[in-house]
């Protein structure tokens, strides 16, 4: 079905801003800081989850200052809804990471589902250790694994819908240059 553009015009007309630009890009400098300082001698394979870690990881790999490997993976659950069902895998990584550290690029960190899902993947398929980065974590209790943390954070957000760098709000959206918060959820 098609989608109906003037209620995608304004959900983002409406919509509150979270995380304006200039934030979010002062958070991902940060976290390549971060990344370099602690990933510089281990040669990770990179993946970026698309299709929500398109945008964080074009903006952070080129920040990265040592030697890696870029490929991708996708994992879905949200299949451009606002709530989650059954992870559902559309393209496992095709580049081997036998006994090689993993650095997974993801969006955001909501219920936990999908990246916790992605790093069991990984380390059963023999992953040395494995790293994960995610833009925005969003704060609530109904996390999937609570002990389950992403090692580097870019912000954090309030427990509402969010949309953009990346994140979609029915598929729309990807492309808002701040993260922001559907009016109402
Ligand atoms: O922590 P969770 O509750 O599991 O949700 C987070 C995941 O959901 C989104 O992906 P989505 O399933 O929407 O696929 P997409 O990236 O292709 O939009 C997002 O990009 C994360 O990968
Ligand atoms: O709040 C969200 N926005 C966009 N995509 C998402 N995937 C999980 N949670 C979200």
């Amino acid at each position: 079905m098609s989608a109906d553009l003037a209620h995608i015009r304004q959900v983002m007309a409406e919509a509150d801003c979270l995380h304006p630009e200039a934030e979010v890009e002062a958070a991902i400098d940060a976290l390549a800081t971060k990344i370099n300082a602690e990933l510089a001698d281990r040669n990770p394979v990179v993946f970026c989850v698309m299709n929500g870690g398109l945008i964080f990881s074009g903006k952070l790999v080129p920040k990265l200052n040592f030697p890696l490997e870029l490929s991708y993976l996708h994992a879905t659950r949200y299949r451009n809804e606002t709530s989650g069902g059954e992870l559902f895998w559309k393209a496992k990584p095709e580049i081997s990471f036998i006994d090689r550290d993993v650095l997974i690029i993801d969006d955001i960190l909501d219920e936990g589902h999908t990246l916790g899902a992605i790093i069991d993947f990984c380390r059963h398929a023999g992953a040395s250790a494995v790293h994960t980065a995610v833009l925005v974590d969003k704060e609530h209790a109904r996390k999937a694994r609570p002990d389950l943390k992403a090692d580097f954070v870019g912000l954090t957000c309030v427990d509402r819908y969010v949309f953009g760098y990346g994140m979609d709000y029915k598929g729309y959206w990807r492309n808002a240059p701040g993260i922001y918060a559907v009016k109402g959820l």
